[in-house]
């Protein structure tokens, strides 16, 4: 029988990193928390379908496979561009011990599978670990927009102190994201081994030479106590921030973190105060059982002016657990420029 299968392509780290901007990113991921929370097929408006993620244990739970399948419906990746489809699935692995190898690997390592909508035949493998370190600090990035900056009259361009607590991958591309994208005039850093912090203090240094105050802090308190802003990714097993490290007034906090033993890393007095915010209700059930907060709802609800953004809540969580919907248009957006289709996205500096 004769065939029309097509190998499909592949995209490597670097071809991916190249096409990677922060405004690329953002608005994919703003896409995909908009879709999230609306799965019917529905002309007007774009919808996301994301079965939760299975995950399995390779020995122990410090190793682990996740499988990462999504569909995103009916959306655009620009004001002016057409309303598209993307079937994708993300496969990734988080081994704890890999960092502990000479050289080091990253404990997380991604590909992702991007299928044709239409037909389901695979087009593109390409690398998602660059995708998954960029895609969840702009998760946070729109988190901290609209839960945290609209309260403000400046709005995104309000001067922030931000604190970042864990300088691995997220920490990383967590402190780039947020410098790149709103008005930081500070910056205070914490991670367990100092020299790391150090590294990323004199990254931040030679990026923004003009205007931007970078400390390294000797503990998690100094980092956060004037803090506006505090994003926390770590694998502590036990909290490394609480109520009376932070400053008075409004503060938002996007958690990242899940480590081996979930969401441990802000302690239950800040949760007590705090309204909570996620990615993914579904996600929740499936992976935040262990948390002791109410979740007040989705992101992606407050971003639609379907959710109500609770305007006495003077300390925000926005609890991130990761969603297949970023990582199929943050995917769908390399894609396009890649192969110059579907170009009308928005591209901007790294
Ligand atoms: N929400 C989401 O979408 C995603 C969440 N993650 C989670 O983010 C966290 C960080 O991931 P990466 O930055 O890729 O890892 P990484 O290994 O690059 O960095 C982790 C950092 O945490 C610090 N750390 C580890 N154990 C600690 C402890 N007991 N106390 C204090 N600090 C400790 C290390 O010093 C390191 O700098 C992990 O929990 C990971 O599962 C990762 C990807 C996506
Ligand atoms: O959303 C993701 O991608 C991940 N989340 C938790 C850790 C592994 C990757």
């Amino acid at each position: 029988m004769s065939t029309n299968i097509r190998q499909p392509k592949y995209f490597t780290s670097e071809q991916v990193a190249e096409i990677l901007t922060w405004s690329l990113v953002n608005s994919a991921v703003e896409e995909a928390l908009i879709a999230t929370g609306t799965t019917q097929a529905n002309a007007k408006e774009s919808y996301a379908i994301q079965p939760a993620r299975s995950v399995t244990p390779c020995g122990d739970y410090s190793q682990r496979l996740l499988v990462m399948p999504g569909y995103v419906g009916n959306y655009q990746l620009s004001e002016n561009g057409d309303r598209i489809n993307t079937l994708a699935c993300k496969v990734v692995t988080s081994f704890a011990c890999n960092q502990n190898l000479q050289p080091p690997l990253p404990n997380i390592l991604a590909n992702i599978l991007l299928f044709c909508p239409q037909t389901g035949q695979l087009q593109c493998i390409m690398d998602g670990t660059q995708i998954t370190a960029w895609r969840t600090a702009s998760a946070s990035i729109v988190a901290t927009k609209y839960l945290f900056l609209k309260r403000f009259p400046q709005g995104i361009e309000k001067p922030i102190k931000v604190a970042i607590i864990g300088c691995g991958v997220q920490g990383q591309s967590h402190a780039l994201g947020m410098c790149k994208t709103f008005n930081v005039i500070d910056i205070s850093l914490w991670n367990r081994t100092k020299s790391k912090a150090d590294n990323l203090a004199n990254k931040l240094r030679a990026e923004f030479p003009n205007g931007l105050n970078v400390q390294v802090s000797d503990r998690p308190q100094d980092a956060v106590e004037d803090a506006d802003v505090i994003c926390i990714g770590t694998y502590a097993p036990n909290a490394l921030i609480s109520y009376v490290m932070l400053k008075g007034g409004d503060v938002h906090i996007n958690s990242v973190g899940g480590g081996q033993v979930h969401f441990r890393e802000v302690s239950q007095d800040i949760y007590d105060y705090a309204v909570v915010y996620v990615d993914s209700l579904v996600s929740v059930k499936n992976q935040l059982q262990v948390l002791k907060a109410t979740i007040h709802g989705e992101l992606g609800a407050v971003i639609r002016n379907r959710g109500e953004l609770r305007r006495d809540g003077r300390i925000t969580i926005f609890q991130s657990l990761g969603i297949a919907a970023e990582d199929a248009t943050v995917a769908q957006a390399v894609y396009d420029t890649l192969t110059n289709a579907n170009i009308k996205t928005i591209h901007g500096s790294k």
